[in-house]
């Protein structure tokens, strides 16, 4: 008999989440059927979305999230023992999983395999995985950047933000980060090649951007919303194009501000275009294979922020969401 522990969610969260809001428990695993294997979780991912999907999340339930797993007994020979899988829908916020890998009914595998010959399994949950796809889509193809032009980036010290930031490079762009230190800042300018970067903890914005391309910019990648977004957009060229990745700055608020987009919108006459990756899960390996050559060849440098020990998911996704992670942000079993 397996044990496996999980977290489970006995509180939907209201505002900030709160260690009450989850609860620790253990059972006993079923001997696995034809069909299915059992896989054991090396590392797990905290991400924003999850914030925002436990709104409406059935109490009790084991709390959603992806991670990077070993097979350790298997009656699926799609799934033999040995083999590493990055498992979605079903695994979430445990140590053991059994899975039969079907395809979920948004389209998704609920396990796929992952080879990642010498490079760390804990890229599947980042550059590797869906952060850097939301990152290879997000930019190259809903924004359609031109080399020459000026992008700014929101969150850009994250998981998805600091790959835009070096795609964007690669592709002959002038990039501009938004995060909320200067440590961050730092890392962004001198190891990923950004070339500046503006503290919207400490710094004006608005202000900044007009200092720095007075012209105004082209491209919008945001990771954030919220007043930072309008302090960019208002900061914008006429035809300006916006990707809308997610909007964490509210996702622990409890009731919901206007955030005045339109007169930007309007005024610069420009067009944004939101996203959902799951949406692209069937060209997820396109952005994969392109973002393993990058990493290849030195193009694409990865950084994440691990915490050591499952009991310590709730402390990780906290961390996350306090702005405490350079890259991203994972759990190591
Ligand atoms: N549309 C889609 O399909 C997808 C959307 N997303 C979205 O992309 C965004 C980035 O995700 P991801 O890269 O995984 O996460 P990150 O690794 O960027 O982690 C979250 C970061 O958000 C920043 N942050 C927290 N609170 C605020 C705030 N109030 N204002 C501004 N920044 C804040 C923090 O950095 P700092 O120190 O700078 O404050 C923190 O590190 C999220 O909005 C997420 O929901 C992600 C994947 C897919
Ligand atoms: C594997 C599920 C990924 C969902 C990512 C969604 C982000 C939305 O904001």
């Amino acid at each position: 008999m397996v044990k496996a522990k999980r977290f489970i969610l006995v509180k939907r969260f209201v505002g900030f989440p709160k260690p009450t809001d989850l609860k620790l428990v253990e059972e006993e695993l079923p001997p696995i059927k034809d069909g299915e294997f059992l896989a054991e979780a090396i590392y797990l991912s905290v991400d924003p979305y999850l914030r925002k999907k436990v709104s409406s999340f059935p109490v009790g339930d084991t709390m959603v999230g992806t991670q990077v797993a070993k097979i350790i007994e298997s009656k699926n020979p799609k799934f033999p023992v040995g083999k590493h899988v990055v498992g979605q829908a079903g695994f979430g916020w445990r140590t053991h999983t059994i899975s039969n890998g079907e395809l979920t009914a948004e389209g998704l595998n609920s396990a796929v395999l992952i080879d990642l010959a010498d490079l760390p399994l804990s890229l599947a949950l980042g550059i590797l995985g869906m952060p850097g796809y939301s990152a290879y889509f997000g930019f190259l193809e809903m924004l359609q950047p031109k080399a020459g032009e000026w992008l700014v980036i929101s969150g850009a010290a994250g998981a998805v933000g600091n790959v835009v930031g070096q795609l964007a490079k690669i592709k002959g762009l002038k990039v501009i980060g938004i995060a909320g230190s200067d440590e961050k800042g730092k890392w962004l300018k001198k190891e990923l090649g950004f070339d500046h970067f503006i503290n919207y903890k400490t710094q004006d914005v608005g202000a900044e951007l007009q200092r720095i391309v007075p012209e105004g910019v082209e491209l919008y990648f945001d990771n954030v919303g919220g007043d930072v977004s309008t302090a960019v957009m208002n900061n914008m060229k006429t035809f300006g194009r916006i990707t809308s990745c997610g909007s964490i700055s509210n996702y622990n608020d409890t009731e919901l501000k206007v955030v005045p987009l339109q007169h930007a919108l309007v005024s610069r006459q420009l067009k944004m275009r939101g996203f959902q990756i799951v949406s692209l899960a069937n060209r997820w390996n396109e952005a994969f294979k392109q973002n393993l050559e990058w990493i290849q060849q030195g193009k694409l440098k990865y950084r994440e922020t691990i915490t050591e020990g499952f009991h310590n998911m709730f402390n990780a996704f906290i961390d996350m969401l306090n702005g405490r992670n350079f890259g991203k942000a994972i759990v190591k079993v």
